[in-house]
This record gives structure tokens, sequence and C-alpha cells, in this order.
């Protein structure tokens, strides 16, 4: 994917500076160590492969600049954090292309999952499937509280399976029994059921959704580094693990799920659905 860098607002101090890339802004404050990065990928932040692999190059690069200490992800396109993956890269394309797309599902949430960086999720607006995931990467998530704005793993509504480590995550923010009645359903929460669940840490007004994000930051940096990012890696490592182990045959189970007629069928159906809800 060709990777279109943003220029640098104008504005003096680090603060003023943006960096990123097309589908990625990232604002940094050198000051405190946090970046606010945001999806820009319109209209709804499906996790195309160019978004997939411009995040993974910023998160990289802020994970390499000791400058930075925490991120807050969050969206910049209106009423969306994300609509998880995208369809298209799912459908109609061929094995190649869909082994490449899940390597870079699974590099992400590998690179999410165990970042050093204190990650918050400041989600404002729906949040289904993949974005839900990435929301579970973060060690703490701030939901706006709007009922349009649905959280959840729905992926059995589109008739396909969530893999063991989109499993693994939830089970290890919700517990076993609520995320067996959660993926089965393909549950997708209202704030106050996600709050109630354990899915979010608190639902806030939409106007506060980032300044509780940076407060909340504050106290999670006042811990210090080392000791916060050891006992992070001991609550994760082993589910990371489990995927790490069997990477390339999660890949080729991804395809060969994807590639089926059926699922094919069932994947172009919800697409459909989705385009026909606006006639
Ligand atoms: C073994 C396989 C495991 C893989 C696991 C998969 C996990 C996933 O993430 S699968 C994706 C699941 N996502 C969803 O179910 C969400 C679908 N989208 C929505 O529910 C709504 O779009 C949303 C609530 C996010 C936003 O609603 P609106 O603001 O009303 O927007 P529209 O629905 O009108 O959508 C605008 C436009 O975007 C297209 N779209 C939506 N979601 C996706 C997507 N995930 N991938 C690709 N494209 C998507 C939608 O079709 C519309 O397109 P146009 O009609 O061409 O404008």
């Amino acid at each position: 994917a060709t990777i279109r860098r943003t220029e640098p607002t104008a504005g003096s101090g680090d603060s003023a500076r943006r960096f990123g890339t097309q589908r990625v802004l990232v604002e940094p404050d050198a000051a405190s160590g946090v970046a606010v990065m945001k999806f820009k990928n319109p209209p709804v932040n499906s996790l195309s492969l160019e978004l997939l692999t411009e995040f993974i190059i910023s998160l990289e690069k802020l994970e390499n600049d000791k400058t930075f200490r925490g991120v807050i992800l969050t969206s910049d396109c209106p009423r969306v954090f994300s609509a998880g993956l995208d369809l298209t890269e799912m459908c109609g394309k061929n094995p190649a292309h869909y082994a490449e797309y899940w390597k870079a599902v699974q590099e992400l949430w590998l690179r999410l999952y165990l970042s050093n960086l204190v990650l918050i999720a400041a989600i404002n607006g729906a949040c289904p499937a993949g974005g839900c995931l990435i929301s579970l990467t973060c060690d703490y998530r701030i939901l706006a509280d709007n009922p349009k704005y649905l959280i959840g793993l729905n992926e059995t509504l589109l008739g396909i399976v969530a893999p063991f480590w989109f499993k693994d995550t939830l089970v290890n923010t919700i517990g076993h029994r609520a995320s067996e009645q959660a993926l089965q359903l393909g549950l997708l929460f209202l704030p106050a059921e996600a709050l109630q669940v354990g899915l979010v840490d608190q639902v806030v007004p939409e106007d506060q959704v980032l300044s509780t994000a940076l407060s909340v930051m504050a106290r999670w940096m006042a811990i210090p580094d080392h000791a916060r990012q050891l006992t992070k890696n001991m609550m994760r490592k082993t589910t990371v693990d489990r995927l790490v182990k069997q990477r390339d045959a999660d890949i080729q189970n991804f395809v060969s799920f994807i590639s089926r007629d059926s699922i094919q069928k069932s994947l172009q159906m919800y697409l459909e659905k989705l385009k026909q809800k606006k006639g």
C-alpha cells in the first residue's frame, strides 16, 4: 500500500504539530508524552489493508520515540469509531490477498495487545467487530453515551466466527460466561450495558470523551513504566503466545474459511444489506 504522510500543520511547539499518514492522524504532545491517534478512513473507518498498514507504521514510530509513553486511540470520522474489518477486503479477492490481509490484522493486534505504551480508547462512535477488538487491546476504554454507539463482537450476525484470539481478548476483559453469550449471539451492547458487563470502563457525555481520556491517562502515566509494562506483559503474554505459536496455521484457517462459497455469499448479502439500508 502507498503511504502518504500528512504535512505538519502550521504553528509553533510540538502540540501544534501533527504527523501521521493519510488515514491515521497523529497529534503528539511532547510535553505530556501523550499522542492522540485518530482513524481517518471515511466514511466508517473500516480497517482496510491501507489503514492497517499505516496504523502499524505510526504506532511503531511512537513506540520507538521515547518521548511518548501514552497513546489515545480515537476516530476522526463522525459517529463511527471503526466499522471493523473491511468487508471488501474479505469478499471476491484471491487467497494471496486474504492471507496478506489477515497477516496485517494479526500484526496490528499483536502490536497493540503487548504495546509498552499506555493505550486508552476514546470511543466516540459505533464500535462493532474489529473496531471493538482494537478497543479491547487498550488498557482502558471510555465510550461516549449515545444509544447509536453500539459495541461488541457481532461476527456471528455476519455468519462468520470470531477467531480464537478475538475470543481470548474478550474473555480476558469480561470473563468466560459473558463472552460465551456475547459471542454466540453476536451481541452489540448499548453504552450502559457495555459498562455493566465490563466491556468499557467508563461511559461519559460525548463532548467529554477526549478530556476524560486525558485525565485517565495522567493516572496511568503516574505509575513507573517498567513496573506497569512488566505487569501488562505478565497479564497478556500467554494470550499473545497462543497466536504467535500458530500464526501461519491461523492464516491458513482464515483463508480457507473466508474462501468458502457459503461464507462469501453471507458476506456479500451482509454488504448488500448495509447498502440497501440507505435506500
Ligand atoms: C473468520 C473471519 C473473522 C473475521 C472477523 C471479522 C470481524 C469484522 O470486523 S467483520 C466487519 C463487521 N462490521 C460490521 O458488522 C459493521 C458494519 N457496519 C455498520 O454496522 C454501519 O456501517 C455502522 C454502524 C458502522 C455505521 O453506520 P452508518 O453511519 O449508517 O454508515 P453506513 O452503514 O451507511 O455505511 C457507510 C458505507 O460504509 C460501508 N461499510 C460499512 N461497514 C463496512 C465494513 N465493515 N467494511 C466495508 N464497508 C463498510 C457501507 O456499506 C456503506 O457503503 P456505501 O453504501 O457504498 O456508501
